[in-house]
């Protein structure tokens, strides 16, 4: 069951008309449904439960609204955060600083530091070099840094290249051949409390085998390194699990997953962790945009909506599929293009689509929006920051604001120099 459904042949969010919204915010902007989220959230929390003691942060990267967090972190998922920003914004949306996880190929020391002094559970470490400096940042504060170290298992995701993170010539963890030797030093290092391993082999996987082919090679070493002498008591598995973005797509449920994971891990004795986003966020969220105009094209029209690649970008970057609808569908249907105003071949969002049919003025969304969508936002072509809303039931409220570009003129100056 959805939250984005027809009602009286119009497009509602919960109880909550998308026109109402979109005439009261304007367009573009994302409408968030809390109790897709927060069944996301179940769901997730519920299948991989099955694997016994497990914690869940949420990827703050796939959506980290402020509002989209506190509904997480009330459902009791903590966070798994890449930059201070991100960090920022867990605590600021009541996330403990203890379920707060710390990943990314290239922690600053200043983000280490803030990290330390925010006191978060983890950080995982994605090179020896990396460790070392955290070490000795935590050693010069009198402090144990708790981590993992996100080893890189060399497995085929079969994802879109550029969202694929476990083969070997992608720049994440250390290469499992060497991690033994690696956990081994860094194991031995004063500001360092060394936990266990980390990984995460890509995202918007619709099949589990990547996953299986990964957890075992992490199995083994989990084996290795406590025949080495080394406590191993938390593995965290990373998120990766896709979601259904057009009919074709048939994902893997956080139950099917969480059986697999229940099977490999079984004798692990270990406490799991998981950093799930999209397979949280993504279908919790739609765009809604307005058409502008449908301009004539030689092979099909042109619907040139009002919503571009700044404020959706997975089209123009990976040929992402976002289904589009009409608010008020009429049952009727054409065949088009659907493009945005940026002036950039890549602003299109769909080529030769059967669509609801759609004139100027009408509204339409795009669906499974919610991951990825409004956080890889821009001001592009001096366009306005999109700004985001949340439904419950039947209330609703704006949860970031539009930016105008105007504001970018403000937060910018021409120096005298250059006026000699
Ligand atoms: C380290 C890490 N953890 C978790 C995630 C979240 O992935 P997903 O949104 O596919 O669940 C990502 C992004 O792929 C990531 O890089
Ligand atoms: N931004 C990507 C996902 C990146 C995952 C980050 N590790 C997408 O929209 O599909």
């Amino acid at each position: 069951m959805d939250h984005f459904n027809l009602i009286d042949g119009e497009l509602h969010c919960e109880n909550v008309s998308l026109r109402t919204i979109a005439d009261a915010v304007g367009t573009p902007v994302y409408v968030y449904s809390r109790a897709t989220l927060e069944r996301h959230a179940d769901a997730f929390k519920a299948g991989v439960a099955q694997a016994g003691d497990v914690h869940v942060a949420f990827a703050i990267k796939a959506n980290p609204n402020l509002a989209v967090l506190n509904v997480l972190a009330k459902r009791g998922l903590g966070a798994d955060v890449v930059s201070e920003g991100e960090m920022v914004r867990a605590l600021a949306a009541g996330v403990p600083p203890e379920e707060i996880v710390f990943s990314g190929v290239g922690k600053s020391k200043r983000e280490m530091v803030a990290a330390l002094d925010a006191g978060i559970g983890q950080f995982n470490i994605e090179s020896e070099i990396e460790g070392a400096e955290l070490s000795a940042i935590a050693v010069a504060r009198g402090q144990k840094a708790v981590c993992t170290l996100r080893i890189n298992p060399d497995v085929d995701a079969r994802t879109h290249a550029k969202i694929s993170t476990g083969k070997s010539e992608n720049k994440f963890g250390v290469p499992i051949s060497d991690a033994l030797a690696i956990y081994g030093r860094l194991a031995a290092l004063p500001g360092l409390k060394l936990r266990g391993v980390a990984l995460h082999i890509g995202s918007q996987l619709l099949t589990l085998d990547p996953l299986e082919a990964a957890f075992d090679k992490v199995g083994v070493l989990v084996q290795e390194l406590r025949a080495a002498g080394h406590e191993v008591t938390h593995v965290d598995l990373g998120g990766g699990l896709g979601v259904k973005y057009k009919a074709a797509d048939d994902p893997r449920m956080p139950e099917e997953y969480g059986a697999m994971v229940a099977r490999i891990t079984g004798n692990w004795g270990v406490t799991l962790m998981f950093e799930p986003g999209r397979v949280i966020a993504a279908n919790a969220g739609v765009l809604v945009t307005e058409v502008i105009r449908v301009k004539p094209g030689v092979e099909n029209p042109f619907v040139i909506v009002d919503a571009a690649m700044n404020d959706l970008a997975r089209p123009a970057l990976y040929d992402a599929w976002h289904d589009f609808e009409a608010v008020q569908p009429s049952g009727e249907r054409m065949v088009a293009n659907v493009v945005g105003p940026v002036c950039e071949t890549g602003d299109t969002f769909a080529m030769a689509r059967d669509i609801d049919v759609v004139a100027a003025g009408d509204l339409a969304i795009f669906r499974s929006a919610g991951a990825y969508g409004a956080t890889m936002a821009s001001f592009y072509n001096s366009r306005a920051m999109v700004p985001e809303v949340m439904v419950d039931g039947d209330q609703w409220a704006i949860v970031a604001d539009r930016i105008p570009a105007a504001a970018t003129v403000a937060a910018e100056r021409v120096p005298d120099f250059l006026n000699d």
